[in-house]
């Protein structure tokens, strides 16, 4: 029992209101195909949920814990847990803008939903996984591109061809609420809703080649005022993917 656990780019990032103190957006985010972790569920008998990876945080903040918590309420997935260990491959470099944390909260509910066959739809999934993490939902409905909105819970399919994203992620650790904060107090912008959904209609390719690193991504900017080292690794043709550090482009091969 193994998945891929892909990262995400987010082609473009806008801010499009305020929900309390979080930020709604409006977002197309794309699956980078080329990098992912690997999560595997392995028979071994335990007393107590076990998971095994190369984590920078304890148990009680992990992801993928914070869902068994939710969904152990289910007798057969407490049983389940008891008899298989869960050991996950980690490739996807932290705190990255690459939604690493959130992509295994999602896959992680998409397995057991599958192998506990607990039968709850893709919209019930995705309302355990947004108290999880913004970005949860869409990793949820496993589409290749999407259009982002709300706080990361409105998610609807994009069709264009399976792009080849490729990424590079600068040894700097970029703290999403810091960045979001200093984007509300200095960088404040909201994009109407006449742009986004202009911006929705268009392919990922054609949305990058009328932007450059700043207009596709609100956080870019509030980023580099925190962390002014960006700047070095910000190549020509390069875009910045959520709240950083990591910097993507499409190759023009596909
Ligand atoms: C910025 C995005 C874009 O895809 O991704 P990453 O950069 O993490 O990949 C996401 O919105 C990251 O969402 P999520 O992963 O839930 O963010 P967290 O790190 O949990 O949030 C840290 C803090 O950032 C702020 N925050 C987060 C998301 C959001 N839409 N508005 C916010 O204002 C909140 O103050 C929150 O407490
Ligand atoms: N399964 C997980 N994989 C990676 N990071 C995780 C996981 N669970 C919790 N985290 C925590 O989430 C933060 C990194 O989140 P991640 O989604 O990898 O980065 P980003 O959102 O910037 O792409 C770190 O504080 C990390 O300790």
């Amino acid at each position: 029992m193994t998945e891929k656990s892909y990262a995400k780019v987010n082609i473009f990032l806008k801010i499009a209101g305020l929900r309390g103190n979080y930020h709604e957006l409006a977002s197309r985010f794309v699956k980078v195909h080329s990098l992912y972790d690997t999560i595997s569920f392995e028979k071994e008998k335990v007393d107590n949920f076990t998971l095994i990876g190369n984590f920078s945080c304890n148990l009680e903040k992990n992801t993928v814990y914070k869902v068994y918590l939710e969904l152990k309420k289910f007798s057969c997935v407490e049983e389940f847990f008891k008899n298989y260990i869960v050991r996950i491959d980690k490739k996807i470099p932290e705190f990255a803008g690459l939604g690493g944390g959130s992509s295994n909260a999602a896959v992680f509910l998409n397995m057991v939903n599958n192998y506990c066959n607990l039968a709850l739809s893709k919209d019930e999934l995705s309302k355990i996984g947004e108290k999880i993490g913004a970005d949860v939902p869409f990793f949820v409905y496993e589409y290749d591109s999407a259009n982002v909105s709300g706080i990361g819970e409105i998610v609807e399919k994009f069709d264009e061809d399976i792009l080849d994203i490729e990424v590079f992620t600068p040894r700097i650790e970029c703290n999403t609420g810091e960045i979001f904060k200093i984007f509300r107090e200095k960088f404040y912008k909201e994009i109407s809703q006449e742009d986004s959904k202009k911006l929705f209609s268009l392919s990922s390719k054609e949305i990058l080649s009328n932007f450059d690193i700043k207009s596709a991504n609100d956080l870019y900017e509030p980023a580099l005022s925190l962390y002014s080292n960006l700047e070095k690794f910000a190549q020509k043709g390069w875009f910045f993917s959520g709240s950083g550090s990591s910097f993507f482009r499409i190759n023009n091969g596909k």
